[in-house]
């Protein structure tokens, strides 16, 4: 992986998550600075409750997680998450909810308008700056999700089934403009999806994870990640097929 980011870098120890005492994840895994990791598993192994966690929604019951060296702890300002149902404000303009990062990191005034207007640039939504998110389609207001996200400055994006929503043509639109935010700002990026395509397009690596509770069952680097003729190829028809079968045994297993 061609990378010069310093800053991103994730790393879970024996990091054991659960709800009333049950345990729904214990993971270990080394995560680099600027790598794409994509988690794949059974539904209900504890894939959200992974990322929960990293982004300090959740206390470990056990272990730990850290992101450059610090433990993560509540309201992770490093991480920030991304969402299926986004989470946008309704009553807000698309600039707005941008704003709202950029605010409380001391922006004001023009510098303010200025900088949320970049970010929406950057997903392609320069156009849309004064409309309200149910003005929006599922897709554009996905975007809005992820200008926000950016303008929190976080070194690492928590995507929880981010395009699991959309129609299959924005889905497609929406892998390729996350490519190219993540080829302009090379932030670590973990990403959670039941579609095997779309993890095998992001990644630069994918993990397999058990049951609940999850344990990594496999790591997959992949070789060309985020090229789209990759899946022309022998090697990756054989992958995905690997992956579905892992994927099918794990369903038949529940
Ligand atoms: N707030 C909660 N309270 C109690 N149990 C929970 C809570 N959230 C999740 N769980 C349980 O923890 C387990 C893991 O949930 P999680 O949402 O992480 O799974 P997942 O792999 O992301 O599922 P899916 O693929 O279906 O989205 C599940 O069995 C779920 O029922």
């Amino acid at each position: 992986m061609t990378t010069t980011t310093t800053t991103g870098a994730v790393k879970l120890e024996n990091l054991q998550l659960g709800y009333g005492g049950k345990l729904s994840a214990n993971v270990s895994l080394d995560i680099e600075p600027g790598e794409v990791v994509v988690f794949l598993g059974p539904s209900g192994c504890g894939k959200s409750t992974i990322l929960r966690a990293l982004a300090g929604l959740l206390k470990p019951m056990g272990g730990r997680a850290t992101v450059d060296g610090r433990e993560v702890a509540g309201n992770e300002a490093h991480c920030a998450m991304v969402f299926q149902e986004d989470a946008l404000f309704p009553w807000r303009t698309a600039r707005k909810n941008v704003e709202f990062p950029l605010r409380i990191r001391g922006l004001r005034g023009q510098e303010l308008k200025s900088e949320a207007t970049r970010y929406l640039e950057q997903v392609a939504l320069g156009d849309y700056l004064d409309h309200l998110p149910g003005h929006l389609s599922g897709g554009m207001r996905q975007r809005v999700q992820l200008a926000r996200t950016l303008a929190c400055e976080p070194r690492v994006i928590l995507m929880d089934e981010p395009f699991g929503a959309l129609d299959a043509q924005t889905r497609l639109d929406m892998q390729q403009l996350l490519i190219s935010v993540w080829e302009r700002s090379r932030l670590t990026i973990l990403f959670v999806t039941h579609d095997v395509d779309e993890a095998l397009l992001l990644a630069d690596r994918v993990v397999l994870l058990t049951q609940r509770p999850a344990t990594v069952a496999d790591v997959i680097e992949i070789e060309n990640p985020r090229d789209p003729s990759a899946q022309f190829q022998e090697s990756y028809r054989l992958r995905r097929r690997s992956i579905l079968d892992f994927l099918g045994g794990s369903a038949a297993r529940a």
